[in-house]
Parts: structure tokens; sequence; C-alpha cells
């Protein structure tokens, strides 16, 4: 598996996939000035919510199956990315990222796709620092933000949470990729079965009162602003106990609308995990200019939970309200 990343920040009068809003805005511009104009500023995508479908099957045709075991966690599977390579054309993608990422070879064009097609390496990380801390998940509201194959948000799902919210910046990233991955986790695996039919110890860290069933599972696409909105209008406002986030801070223009998720959804005692590298050359982001906006902030408490000195420099962080006085 291959972690080196090639970022496409959009240059002047190239032809790419656009949101839908830059279209709009498009069709509202006399000249290809100005249309090249939008497609360099906006970076904004309305936030939709997406239902599985009913017939799953034409997901998983030519696919290949993938399962990933960390330490005791219980298997993860998911789709292997190279079947986008080999059925792109015949997928549905408004968006057409999978031709173009696949035409490009880009893992992320800013604005446009945002990387969600692979597994990125701060995932890996994450899943190792939970294994390490031994969370259990059992009861709670988990968010997996720029979930991408969304291995974070299914470990939560198997691990017996009650609702798991995945979002991404591409619709198509959500249908082609993260709800596959979620029904291929579905059904318990025979091997956490022990001997004589007893449960494994495995099994047993599952909630038997949770079935794994996809009904637990929301999914959301869009840019942060726009799927904070969809949220804070569903009333009772929903608030999550644990958002995972891995590798996006790599553009400080979102950090303001990533900051709000993150101040307005987080329930008052919850925590946010967060995986990135130290710097994301190419794009500017990481993790010490976020640290810096979010003391500026002076919203959370920042914890760095695990360092990665191997290859590029990574981090795995936790972020929590800070206590006001009276709390403290
Ligand atoms: C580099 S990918 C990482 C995917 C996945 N978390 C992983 O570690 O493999 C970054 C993710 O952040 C999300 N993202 C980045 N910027 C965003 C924005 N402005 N609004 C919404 N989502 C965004 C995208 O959905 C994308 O999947």
């Amino acid at each position: 598996m291959s972690f080196s990343f090639n970022f496409d920040v959009q240059s002047q009068g190239e032809e790419c996939p656009k949101s839908d809003i830059q279209k709009k805005e498009e069709e509202a511009k006399p000249d290809n000035t100005a249309k090249t104009e939008t497609i360099c500023v906006l970076k904004t995508k309305q936030a939709l919510e997406h239902k599985p479908p009913v017939d799953s099957e034409s997901l998983f045709e030519n696919s290949v199956t993938e399962t990933l075991t960390v330490g005791s966690l219980p298997p993860l599977h998911y789709l292997n990315e190279c079947v986008f390579e080999r059925t792109a054309g015949e997928r549905e993608d408004d968006e057409q990222i999978l031709s173009w990422t696949k035409d490009r070879n880009t893992d992320l064009i800013s604005g446009v796709y945002e990387g969600g097609l692979k597994i990125w390496e701060c995932t890996y990380d994450l899943l190792e620092h939970m294994d390490d801390e031994g969370e259990t998940f059992l009861g709670k509201s988990v968010l997996d933000l720029g979930c991408g194959a969304g291995l974070l948000g299914i470990l939560a799902f198997r691990r017996g949470a009650r609702r798991i919210d995945f979002q991404d910046y591409n619709s198509t990233v959500i249908e082609q990729l993260t709800v596959p991955n979620v029904l291929l986790n579905c059904e318990e695996d025979s091997d956490e079965e022990g001997k004589n039919g007893n449960p494994s110890p495995k099994k047993r860290t599952l909630d038997e009162t949770q079935p794994l069933s996809i009904t637990r599972c929301n999914f959301f696409s869009g840019d942060w602003s726009s799927f904070l909105s969809l949220i804070l209008s569903k009333e009772p406002v929903h608030k999550y106990d644990i958002i995972f986030t891995s590798e996006t801070i790599y553009n400080t223009e979102y950090y303001p609308s990533l900051h709000n998720v993150f101040q307005k959804l987080l329930a008052d005692d919850g925590i946010v995990y967060l995986a990135s590298k130290s710097h994301y050359f190419g794009v500017g982001g990481g993790l010490h200019l976020f640290q810096t906006f979010v003391e500026q902030k002076d919203v959370f408490q920042m914890k760095c939970l695990k360092d990665i000195e191997q290859g590029l420099k990574r981090h795995v962080v936790s972020l929590k309200f800070k206590k006001t006085k009276s709390e403290t």
C-alpha cells in the first residue's frame, strides 16, 4: 500500500468535476474568465443525507474485499480501492471524481475531491491508539468526520456504539465506498466464536443488545459548514460523545468550519480524536498550525496522545472542552 500523496490545487483554466454550487455560479457568469475564477475560489458543497440502497449488489461488482486486523480490535472489512480504477465508468458518479482521479492519478483536488477514496495513513494510527486505549463505544454516539472509507466509524459500529454518523465532502465517496464498507461489516465474523461455540473475549466486547444493523448509521456528504447547518436543523439537536477525524487539517482555509463543527456538535463531556501529519507539503496545513488556531479560539484543551516518528511525523491528539472555573 502506498502512502504517498499528490495534492492538486486547482490551476487556472483546467476543466474538472465541479460541485453543484460551483456549477450554479458558472451558469450565472457570462464568460470563461469568470468561470475559472469561480472554480478556484468556491469550496462549498451543499450537505445531503444519503440512505443506503435497497439493492446493494451492484456496489460490490468486480470488487475485492480486504480485511484489516489491528491488535485485539474486531476485523474491519473494506473494499480495495483498485475496484474504482476498473469500474469507474460503470458506477454512479455525478461528481465525476472516479474517472477524474483515475485519469489524473491525484489524491486530492482542493474543493472538488478531498481525498476520501483512499485510506490515509493516520487512520491506522488512530485505530492503533483506540486498541491501546480499549475504548468500548458501548451506547455512545459517534461521528466519523471526513470519513472516506469510514474505518473509524465502522470500528465504533462493530463495538456497539448507539449511533454512528459518517460525513465526507464527496457524495460519490459516501455512496460508492463508505456505505458498501459498512454493509461489509454488518455480519459477525465466524472467527470471533471461541472454542465450543462460546463467545471469545473479542465478541464479548460487542454490545449484544446492538445488532450489526446499518440502521444505526447515518450518512452525509457536503462541506463542513453545510453539514453543520443540516445537523442543527434537526430537532432535537444531536450531540456526539466521540468525534473521529483523520487527515482533515491539511488546508488552513477549512479550520474555522472544522472547529465550528467540533464546538457545536460535541457533547459537553465528549472527546474529539484527531490524527494528522505534522505538515502537509503542497497545501501547507498541519498539526502545529491547527494547534495555534485552537489555542487562539480558546474553547478546547488539546492533548497529545501519541507521536509517530517513522516516515513523515504523525500525531494523535484529543480535544475536550475547557472547563469553566465553576466546574473545576
Ligand atoms: C485526506 S481525506 C482523509 C480520509 C479519511 N479520514 C482517512 O484518514 O483515510 C480528507 C477528508 O476530509 C474531508 N474534508 C476535507 N475538507 C473538507 C471540507 N471543507 N468539508 C467537508 N469535508 C472535508 C473529506 O471528506 C475527505 O474525505
